[in-house]
């Protein structure tokens, strides 16, 4: 399909959500959300990774928002009350605590590693490739959890229900910020930008649903 004048940038990506959406459904930690039971070890490990992972998340985010805009981020991310307190669902379901994550000594996965790599190395290549690469993070988030709950898959009586009603607005936080960062940026980006864009933000898609598998792997 031609993408239109009056169509954003980010809405090809939501596109490439479209084709990837299966994966996520079908993924075991996904379903295990979905059925209101989860180990809490497969938790553990995916609130751990995702410790990790944020970590060197945000000073990309940092990074990339200054490039965009030319100044420097005002509300940090991870200052959002409400991002906060749907995370604390999943640490109590984990029996950890922020403190415990910052603390113990656990390895980052190699998928962990991988997806912070491709990340890293298309930031360094390419500001809005860059760009693109960290989106899927805040989009396929809020894809999933708008789905999930629209399509009665996650219902209010799901003890994960707060966690996945915080990321299910586009119009909301993190989300509705990255998303005005790439439409902002792709008013400049070149053809060949965009093309490498997508790939990466595609290829981040898939990392997510790794990320998600990991937590349930022996
Ligand atoms: C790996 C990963 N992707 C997306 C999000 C959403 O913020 C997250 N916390 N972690």
């Amino acid at each position: 399909m031609e993408a239109s004048a009056t169509q954003s940038f980010s809405e090809q990506c939501r596109k490439i959500m479209d084709q990837h959406l299966q994966e996520f459904l079908d993924n075991r930690f996904i379903k295990a959300l979905e059925s209101g039971k989860v180990d809490s070890q497969a938790l553990l490990t995916y609130v751990q990774q995702d410790h990790r992972y944020l970590d060197r998340y945000l000073p990309l985010y940092e990074k990339l928002y200054m490039a965009v805009t030319g100044e420097k981020v005002a509300t940090e991310p991870d200052q959002d009350v409400k991002e906060y307190e749907a995370h604390q669902i999943l640490l109590d379901h984990a029996h950890t605590n922020e403190d415990d994550l910052v603390s113990s000594d656990y390895a980052n996965s190699a998928v962990t590693n991988a997806y912070l790599e491709h990340m890293e190395k298309a930031t360094q290549e390419d500001d809005f490739v860059g760009l693109l690469s960290i989106f899927s993070c805040p989009f396929d988030y809020t894809y999933l959890a708008n789905h999930m709950i629209r399509e009665g898959l996650i219902k209010e009586d799901n003890p994960f229900f707060p966690w996945f009603n915080y990321y299910s607005d586009f119009n909301h936080g993190f989300t509705k910020d990255v998303t005005s960062l790439v439409d902002q940026a792709a008013k400049k980006a070149s053809p060949e930008q965009k093309a490498k864009g997508l790939a990466a933000f595609e290829k981040s898609t898939e990392y997510e649903v790794a990320f998600f598998a990991q937590a349930l792997e022996d």
